[in-house]
């Protein structure tokens, strides 16, 4: 084929000939896996790269631009095992543009083109999903079919009627003789993992993301499989209209398709002007996860249907519409290892160690996994290519492989037997529990590290100066041998004599493992708290009276600091509040404990657990002979704090460990409004066991689910720390 390119295209430097050949085919490739395999193996952001550097190098030579090259088509015509349908009118793409200045650019030709008339935009979401076509005729849905490539698609008619959101019959009476709906089916993230973990259980391949997940899902041989998954769809243009008059803004035919039945959007918005554009476009950019489903971009049109007419489509795209793709969540990178990092309560949690990538502005290194159980789940190996996604400023994580890319090095995870700092054994800490713990609590050098951590923090006594860093120093340095600290007893005798000599790894908070210097790859070691002299560093002398003057912080940050399973800055309040003495606190029974308001009984068992260990107990008179605050002194009657107020709430199901009443009393207490439907507002919806449909609900609209364990975190540590633990978690 070269071979009569050649001929036509002598002005071409041979380079960007055969550059473009390349990329030509790459782009072909990458197509048919994405396309007909549902199965990509590089991200889309790599993908469109490829696409753009092809442009690039057309607009400089133009005479590469044939007809047949990929940037004149909307896809590559594959045979598929679908019987192949003709769709009425042509199924377009967009052109794209990922800057304000490409925006600026679409917008001034539009006015160019378009003179004096009157005309509006109509902005929209881009779903990510993949692109259909419903043929209804009188009314009834009589054919589905893919996008294909833009002429012909693949006949899913079958598949297609197993969408709930997706009317067999269009309601009302002036439906027209013939309709050609166009939209967007896509796959909710909340119930990827779910599907995943189905899927390698049975021994099938995982997808690599939700999308990819909508395509495969929809592109089954038998529609039944189709019908067991959780397909929606979004309405986003019309195609053919026969026996209809009338139509004459977008915006408003919506509106009648909705009414016949259909699912249109709730997010488009018309404005008049490049400035509503941008205000749409910056809205979402920074609500993206506000929305009901996943989404890539904002797409603008020209609302005016005459006017679109009048500005035409080229042969992949129409003039009259543009896609403004916002930064890309996911990206492929490798998964370097799998390893295990302990936490403040001996939970030992596996987490994914990947080829650092950017993805949303910054840099990854490291990716959650939960558990081992989570890790089978997903179906990674180690040595896989994945697909890790950051939304926002939440954890990065790993959606899935990219199996294709194996090439048989690739090995399984194995939950280590024993904790990697200090090798105990790994046991759950009931019968039943997923997590594995390092029971080791006293002595293990992570869990101590992770403990004065969260000790020194912002929401317990708040100590300046004393970082990860210094906590890991303290605690397993290299020299001396012999640890300051070998719990958190002598934490306020400290002294800068001790400091001095200290040598120690310079830990990184993330992963628990030595920094890196970045010239040499050796791992960082340093004299903490002393410089090239052997003088104390400043830092060092400012932690010391940062220490010091820790010991006048109010009882419940003392209480919040001792890492007491379930004893969150809530809890210990209402700790604090009632018996104002940590004497008062271990004197009181487990009973009394649990009678508490914001205590109950998981509490109270806890502390009576955790009060039952000498050395804990140990630690109470070290600090007590240090002068640490052990006592509330004021008794004022006021309320105490409300930390959950602002928060709407609404319980569901039944809970194990409280009665409704029970529930709403403990949320009203902190604050919180409790309320009996799920709406956009709500803030949790906590479930029991048999939650019904106001779980569903909370899942439509994302707003953050709680289980009753959840619904522990948020009482006693509130509503941050219960984000984190909300669900969509895989457990
Ligand atoms: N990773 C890979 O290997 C690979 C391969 C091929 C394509 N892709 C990706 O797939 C996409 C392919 O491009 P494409 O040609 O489908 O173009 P596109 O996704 O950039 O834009 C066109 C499509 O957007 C969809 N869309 C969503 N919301 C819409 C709305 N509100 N209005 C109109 N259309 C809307 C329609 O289905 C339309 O066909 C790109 O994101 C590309 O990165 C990836
Ligand atoms: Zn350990």
């Amino acid at each position: 084929m070269a071979g009569d390119k050649q001929a036509q295209t002598t002005a071409v430097p041979a380079q960007a000939r055969e550059r473009h050949v390349r990329l030509a085919e790459q782009i072909e490739e990458h197509r048919f896996r994405y396309y007909v395999k549902d199965a990509p193996v590089v991200s889309d952001a790599e993908f469109d790269r490829l696409l753009r550097e092809l442009q690039e190098l057309e607009e400089r030579h133009p005479e590469l631009r044939t007809p047949d090259s990929p940037t004149q088509k909307v896809a590559g015509a594959y045979e598929t095992e679908f019987t192949s349908v003709r769709h009425r009118e042509r199924m377009l793409s967009l052109d794209n543009t990922f800057n304000d200045e490409d925006l600026a650019a679409w917008t001034e030709r539009i006015a160019r083109e378009l003179g004096s008339q009157t005309y509006h935009f109509l902005c929209e979401l881009k779903v990510d999903g993949l692109a259909v076509n419903l043929t209804y005729e009188h009314g009834r849905l009589t054919r589905a079919a893919t996008r294909g490539d833009g002429r012909t698609g693949e006949d899913i008619t079958p598949n297609v009627r197993t969408i709930a959101e997706i009317p067999d019959r269009l309601h009302g009476e002036e439906v027209p003789d013939v309709v050609e709906i166009r939209g967007e089916v896509f796959f909710p993230m909340e119930k990827f993992q779910e599907l995943n973990a189905r899927l390698v259980e049975a021994g099938d391949k995982p997808f690599a993301n939700p999308r990819n997940a909508a395509a495969g899902s929809l592109r089954q041989k038998d529609p039944r499989v189709t019908a067991s998954r959780p397909l929606h769809m979004v309405v986003h243009g019309i195609g053919a209209l026969e026996g209809f008059e009338g139509m004459s803004r977008l915006s408003q035919a919506y509106d009648l398709l909705g009414s016949w039945g259909l699912p249109t959007s709730p997010y488009n918005r018309v404005v008049e002007d490049l400035a509503g554009v941008r205000e749409f476009i910056a809205h979402y950019g920074e609500n993206r996860h506000s929305v009901a489903h996943e989404i890539d971009g904002a797409v603008v049109k020209l609302d005016e249907i005459p006017l679109q007419g009048r500005l035409g489509s080229t042969s992949r795209a129409p003039r009259w519409a543009i896609a403004y793709k916002y930064a890309p969540e996911e990206v492929n990178t490798r998964l370097v290892n799998i390893r295990v990092g302990v936490g403040r309560t001996g939970r030992v949690t596996p987490y994914a160690q990947v080829e650092p990538v950017t993805v949303a502005g910054s840099e990854v290194e490291f990716a959650t996994l939960h558990n081992q159980d989570v890790v089978k789940a997903k179906g990674v190996l180690i040595g896989d290519m994945v697909v890790l996604r950051k939304a926002g400023d939440v954890i990065p994580e790993i959606l899935g492989p990219v199996a294709d890319l194996r090439d048989g090095s690739e090995r399984e995870f194995v939950m280590p037997a024993d904790c990697p700092e200090c090798g105990t054994p790994l046991r759950p800490m009931k019968e039943g529990d997923v997590d594995l713990r390092c029971p080791n609590s006293r002595a293990c050098p992570a869990q101590l590290r992770e403990r004065l951590f969260y000790l020194a923090g912002r929401k317990s006594l708040d100590i300046e100066h004393f970082g990860y860093v210094a906590a890991a120093a303290l605690t397993r340095p290299l020299e001396p041998a012999e640890p300051p600290l070998t719990d958190e007893g002598d934490l306020f005798d400290l002294t800068m004599e001790q400091l001095l000599p200290i040598k120690a790894y310079v830990l990184d908070q993330d992963s628990g493992l030595p920094k890196r210097d970045p010239r040499t790859g050796e791992e960082k070691i340093a004299t903490v708290f002393a410089n090239q002299q052997g003088e104390p560093r400043k830092n060092a002398v400012s932690m010391l009276e940062n220490i010091a003057a820790a010991k006048e912080r109010p009882l419940a940050r003392v209480l919040t600091g001792l890492s007491i399973r379930h004893v969150g800055p809530v809890a210990a309040e209402a700790l604090a509040r009632e018996f104002r003495s940590v004497d008062r606190i271990e004197a009181a029974s487990e009973e009394e404990l649990a009678a508490t308001e914001g205590v109950g009984p998981i509490i109270a068992a806890s502390l009576k657990q955790w009060f039952a260990e000498d050395w804990h107990r140990e630690i109470l008179r070290k600090w007590k002979a240090a002068g640490v605050r052990m006592e509330e002194e004021s008794t004022g009657e006021d309320e105490g704090p409300r930390p959950l107020e602002g928060l709407t709430v609404v319980v569901t199901g039944t809970l194990e460990h409280h009665t409704r009443d029970g529930a709403k009393e403990a949320l009203q207490s902190r604050g919180a409004k409790v309320t009996g439907s799920v709406s956009k507002k709500t803030s949790f919806v906590v479930v029991g066991d048999s939650p019904g449909s106001k779980y569903d609900k909370a899942m439509q609209l994302k707003v953050p689910v709680l289980n009753e364990d959840g619904f522990a975190v948020l009482l006693e540590s509130g509503p941050e720390a219960a984000a984190e633990v909300a669900l969509p978690t895989e457990e």
